[in-house]
């Protein structure tokens, strides 16, 4: 990146953190990076935490910036968009992490500012190993797109997609990563259960979860196959997965991902 952008970060909390510290993993500077959460010390808190600018003044910050990120929750958009549109300039763009905003709605709360890109990201880019959908709206250029395409670039799978898919990629990554956490707490439980320490337990679940994973993207293995490799014949693992499919596992991660994708549906509707 020749010149960097200026960037706004309008709410840096648990999504918006994450984006930050990927932000700055691709090497945009502290001091080009401007933070404003609701109140000064939550700002000054999130500033030092990701290693940002405070902003004092939300008109200077929305004048100054190129790229505006929204990280406030998706029911503040309607009462907080309003106040950035007098500022905008026609050529800012506003990326938004929100579910349940279609470009559409930005776009009305933005008085009609078209340069708006909204995106699903999950919590993992924070470590650089995160998904971030891309949906720019049709007013913005491909090379606005690659620009903030390349501020997720080191942290995430970045995947283009249509708009009108974003409640099926809510499921699969931008809400997916709980579904893992309650995969992997409740195996640590039933390891505590079987006797092994919680510090035990919860090592051997997190380093499995990770090198499955890693197995998978490593050797292109579909996660079927992978399985069969695990399963001796007459072994222990059929007899376990025999059990997840009798306790309805995999009907449960269907019913998740439709839940997760209906209420991003009726978000959008309002
Ligand atoms: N969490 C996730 O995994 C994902 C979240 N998202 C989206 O990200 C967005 C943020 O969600 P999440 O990070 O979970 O929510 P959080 O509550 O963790 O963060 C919201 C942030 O907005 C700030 N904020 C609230 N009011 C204002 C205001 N008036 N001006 C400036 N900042 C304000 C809060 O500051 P303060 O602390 O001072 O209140 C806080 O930092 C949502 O739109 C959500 O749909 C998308 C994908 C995944
Ligand atoms: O729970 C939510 O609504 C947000 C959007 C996807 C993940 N977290």
């Amino acid at each position: 990146m020749t010149k960097q952008p200026t960037i706004f970060m309008l709410g840096a909390g648990s999504m918006g953190g994450a984006v930050a510290t990927a932000i700055r993993r691709s090497g945009i500077d502290a001091q080009n990076v401007h933070v404003m959460n609701s109140r000064p010390e939550s700002t000054e808190r999130a500033a030092k935490e990701y290693d940002l600018t405070p902003a004092d003044s939300l008109e200077d910050a929305v004048r100054e910036a190129d790229i505006i990120i929204l990280g406030i929750k998706p029911y503040q958009l309607a009462a907080q968009l309003p106040k950035l549109a007098e500022h905008l300039s026609a050529d800012t763009l506003v990326v938004s992490l929100a579910a349940g905003a279609t470009i559409d709605t930005l776009r009305e709360h933005l008085g009609g500012h078209e340069k708006i890109i909204r995106t699903m990201p999950n919590t993992p880019v924070a470590v650089g190993s995160g998904v971030v959908a891309v949906m720019p709206a049709d007013a913005v250029t491909d090379e606005e797109t690659a620009t903030v395409e390349e501020l997720f670039a080191a942290s995430a799978d970045v995947v283009r997609v249509p708009e009108d898919k974003v409640h099926q990629v809510i499921g699969a990554a931008g809400s997916a990563p709980a579904f893992m956490f309650y995969v992997a707490e409740a195996m640590i439980d039933e390891g505590v259960m079987q006797g092994l320490t919680r510090d035990q337990a919860a090592e051997m679940v997190i380093a499995t979860m990770a090198g499955s994973a890693k197995l998978l993207q490593e050797q292109g293995l579909s996660p079927a196959e992978a399985r069969y490799r695990v399963s001796s014949p007459g072994g222990t693992t059929v007899r376990g997965v025999a059990a997840l499919e009798e306790a309805g596992v995999r009907v449960g991660l269907a019913k998740a991902m439709r839940a997760a994708a209906d209420w991003s549906r009726h978000m959008e509707e309002g």
